[in-house]
């Protein structure tokens, strides 16, 4: 590994670094001692060797011992390898007396136990000067040498700093001043965080713990400039003005940084769980900007007076938050949906009875449930899916099962799985994973040897069969010609949840023809006073679109409800399989349909499996490209969009072993960029112009969920090499963006260039980019994919990851055994 520090210090006048190195340092001679000192790289700790951007130059070896590697194929239905989170060892700390964990959560490492204000052992630390600086008089009163890039004083530096092994912590009298001081020197262009794209002297002094902060180091570079950013960004929200800092803490390697991040504050930040006190704040909604959405809502199934109840007895507990709750009508038409467009709010979920631990008193609790991030404030369709993936393998299964009680209590009182619930959303579903999502459920809460989990799988199931009949293989959506099914949801008007400028390209035309505003205009063509019927035929395709999930793409401008797409059909073979499975098992082979008095057997829905890979077979796969294309069931041909969703015949075990290998062969090189698996080809997508602008499920952009489906569904098919390559791809993206842009982890990325694959303008812009100081978030889907995507890593993989060590250049260090592994 190449010591970029030592080599790119030796080029800096006045020893600063470039950007993105990381480094502390106090003179060049400790630096050298420091670095003879070294120990090797401890778990969560970046030493400055691993700086971020200076490694990639170097070649890369693979260290002894990297070579452990497990087959993924097998995780998914089996065993967990990752523990829920990692325990930290405890080091004794000489100075402070006490044990530490530099990577604890942030209430522990923030809350009042590590307060010097509130705990006496810490008040130590904010000792007066003592004899033993008494020579060696530190300006640290005076915070103006906080940002100075210059070093005055010799003596006022700790020296003993890099001498001193595992007790490197800082002291930060006043985290107020210190936060304006790092932002006012640090943050040059003004966005409350610190990237490469911040042009200041990338290097801040601050106290140490060892000298009550009477002597100063400096910490250098982007990333733990960054970090120092977050970290004393999340103090402060802990209302802590006096905060004992671990260096360890701010030059975390960033792989372990980012997971642990993800495993202990992201998914609890993401994470609701509805009960009297909160479900105001829950209910709010800023995407919705009408006279009408400005007080929360909640809107109750007609038949469930006892949540009824629960919510008004919220709203009379506190009147100032002006919540409204309103009971839902028993048929819920396209008509009703669009009456309360102008009145939004949200659609009540599943609850559970609770039982005051303290009183006694039995009241009703919300199940749990993440949502996926930014201005998406409620619980989604296929994002709960892929959330889901990461809340197991973090051990976090009680969240991940309350979303499928959600979705089972939706099927039941709204008829779908909903494309989230919000009253706008009604008449929409999303691509359908129930089945998986409640059998992988299933086998972190005990499986088989666990009545309750059993009795939770058989309920799941009831409500994907009843999904599947009367959702997706009937009326307007299944195709009897093909029986193949598309998204088709019902609905009227401009959907409303958009951004509202979303439509002004198409719309502006009949501003123009109606003399009248964009406001005037959507009333008057939402209510039926002018009739368009052009309109008509394209709202209904963007309905259908926004079902898919992929809103929007080319691919389905002005033809979605049309399309048998490949995604929808792959997902609904493995519905029937997995139906067939579980009755066989769970239903003595024998299910009785309560909705529909039907009895089946496990044959009967293999019997519907096979029908529909045969479908698929004849009017989607084309041999010559390796793909399979959506069928388009109006003009009876294949439309020969290359999208990444043709690897769904492979998550759902619909493909030949051939298929897969033309799909290996053929479709994966044409999807394959810098950054894993593209939205759909280039050339499929076509050239770009003002009139015609990018769309964000297409080329160059990069989605979580496409990548895990994508890892899964190789692996099936035994190529786990390939997998591992392209999720190798997909982390750097993310890593990459995590160490250069103030850990940021947004929506979706521009997966074909490495310098800010975050930067996305497309339509609605990136969700997870808009912070202040910190990301508390990420992104619901992205934060698993990140998760996921490391149990395909090695040691090896892992480490060159930490040093964002870009694709090509690691895959041409590898030796050709190596490069085995990785399907090369
Ligand atoms: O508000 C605009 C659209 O937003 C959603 O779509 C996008 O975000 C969802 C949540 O992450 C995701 O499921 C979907 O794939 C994204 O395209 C919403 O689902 C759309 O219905 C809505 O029109
Ligand atoms: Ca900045």
């Amino acid at each position: 590994m190449v010591d970029s520090r030592k080599s790119s210090l030796s080029t800096q006048p006045g020893g600063i670094a470039p950007k993105g190195h990381t480094t502390v340092e106090t003179d060049r001679s400790s630096q050298v001692e420091g670095l003879k000192h070294s120990s090797p790289i401890k778990r969560g700790s970046m030493t400055s060797q691993q700086s971020t951007s200076g490694a990639k130059d170097g070649p890369l070896t693979s260290p002894k011992g990297s070579s452990v590697r497990f087959n993924p194929k097998f995780l998914d239905n089996k065993t967990p390898t990752k523990p829920p989170v990692k325990p930290h060892r405890h080091r004794r700390l000489s100075s402070l007396n006490e044990f530490h964990d530099p990577f604890s959560a942030a209430e522990v490492y923030y809350g009042p136990q590590a307060d010097p204000n509130k705990n006496s052992k810490g008040k130590r630390l904010n000792r007066p000067r003592t004899m033993s600086v008494f020579d060696n008089v530190s300006n640290y009163k005076n915070t103006a040498h906080l940002h100075s890039q210059f070093i005055k004083r010799r003596g006022s530096e700790d020296d003993t700093y890099l001498r001193s092994q595992g007790n490197r912590r800082f002291f930060i009298e006043n985290v107020d001043q210190m936060l304006n001081d790092l932002l006012a020197s640090e943050d040059t262009d003004k966005n409350f965080q610190i990237t490469v794209e911040d042009t200041g002297p990338k290097v801040i002094k601050v106290g140490t713990a060892n000298s009550g902060g009477f002597k100063s180091v400096n910490i250098r570079g982007t990333y733990m400039l960054s970090n120092l950013l977050q970290e004393l960004t999340i103090a402060k929200s802990f209302g802590r003005r006096q905060i004992i800092l671990d260096e360890a803490r701010i030059n975390e390697n960033p792989v372990d940084r980012l997971s642990r991040l993800i495993s202990t504050q992201f998914w609890d930040h993401l994470t609701r769980r509805v009960d009297l006190g909160n479900i105001a704040k829950i209910a709010l909604d800023i995407k919705i900007n009408a006279p009408g959405a400005k007080n929360p809502r909640i809107y109750v199934p007609y038949n469930c007076p006892e949540q009824y109840e629960f919510y008004v007895q919220a709203s009379q507990m506190d009147p100032s938050l002006e919540l409204e709750v309103e009971y839902l009508p028993r048929e819920i038409t396209p008509e009703y949906v669009k009456s309360v467009n102008g009145v939004p709010g949200l659609l009540a979920l599943a609850m559970e009875q609770h039982i005051n631990p303290t009183t006694g008193e039995l009241s009703m609790i919300g199940y749990p449930y993440a949502v996926p991030g930014g201005r998406f404030n409620e619980l989604y369709g296929w994002d709960s899916y892929m959330i889901a993936l990461g809340l197991l393998e973090d051990g976090k299964s009680n969240v991940a099962r309350g979303m499928v009680e959600h979705f089972i209590f939706e099927i039941e009182h709204y008829g779908k799985i909903l494309n989230a619930n919000r009253s706008y959303y009604l008449c929409r579903s999303q691509p359908p994973f129930l089945t998986d999502m409640a059998l992988q459920v299933f086998r972190k809460i005990g499986g088989k040897s666990n009545p309750d989990a059993v009795d939770f799988l058989r309920r799941s199931f009831h409500a994907a069969i009843k999904e599947y009949k009367t959702v997706w293989m009937s009326p307007p959506r299944l195709d009897p010609e093909t029986g193949l099914s598309c998204y088709h949801p019902r609905g009227i008007g401009i959907p409303p949840e958009t951004e509202v400028d979303h439509f002004d390209s198409l719309l502006s035309p009949y501003y123009k023809k109606y003399h009248t505003t964009r406001e005037e205009f959507a009333r008057m063509y939402n209510n039926g006073e002018v009739r368009e019927p052009d309109l008509d035929e394209f709202f209904l395709h963007d309905r259908a679109v926004r079902e898919s999930g992929h809103d929007t793409t080319y691919r389905f401008e002005n033809i979605c409800a049309y399309l048998a797409t490949i995604d929808l059909n792959s997902l609904l073979f493995k519905y029937e399989n997995d139906i067939a499975n579980v009755i066989e098992e769970f239903f003595a082979n024998q299910y009785k349909d309560p909705h529909d008095g039907t009895v089946s057997n496990a044959q009967h829905w293999r019997d519907l499996a096979a029908k529909r890979k045969a479908a698929i077979t004849k009017y989607m796969w084309d041999d010559e490209t390796g793909f399979f294309f959506d069928y388009n069931i109006k003009s009876k041909s294949k439309h020969t969009y290359e999208s990444a969703t043709t690897l769904w015949a492979l998550w759902a075990g619909l493909a030949t072993k051939e298929q897969a290998k033309a799909t290996v062969e053929k479709a994966i090189p044409r999807l394959e960029v810098l950054g894993g698996i593209v939205a759909c080809t280039e050339r499929s997508r076509g050239p770009l112009s003002i009139k015609r602008p990018s769309r964000q499920w297409d080329y160059p952009y990069g989605w979580a969920p496409h990548q895990i489906l994508a890892w899964r569904g190789l692996s099936e098919y035994d190529y786990v090499g390939t997998a591992i390559r392209l999720a190798y791809r997909w982390l750097y993206i993310m890593t990459k963006a995590f160490v250069d842009y103030n850990g940021i982890v947004v929506e979706k990325y521009d997966v074909t260039k490495g310098n800010d694959p975050h930067r996305v303008t497309a339509e609605y812009g990136n969700q997870g980019a808009d912070f202040k100081g910190v990301a508390k978030e990420g992104f619901g889907w992205v934060n698993s994919s990140y998760i996921l995507g490391l149990k395909y890593m090695s040691n090896h993989a892992k480490r060159a990851l930490a040093t964002c060590v870009p694709p090509v250049p690691f895959f041409n260090s590898l030796r050709p055994t190596e490069k085995k592994s990785y399907g090369l």
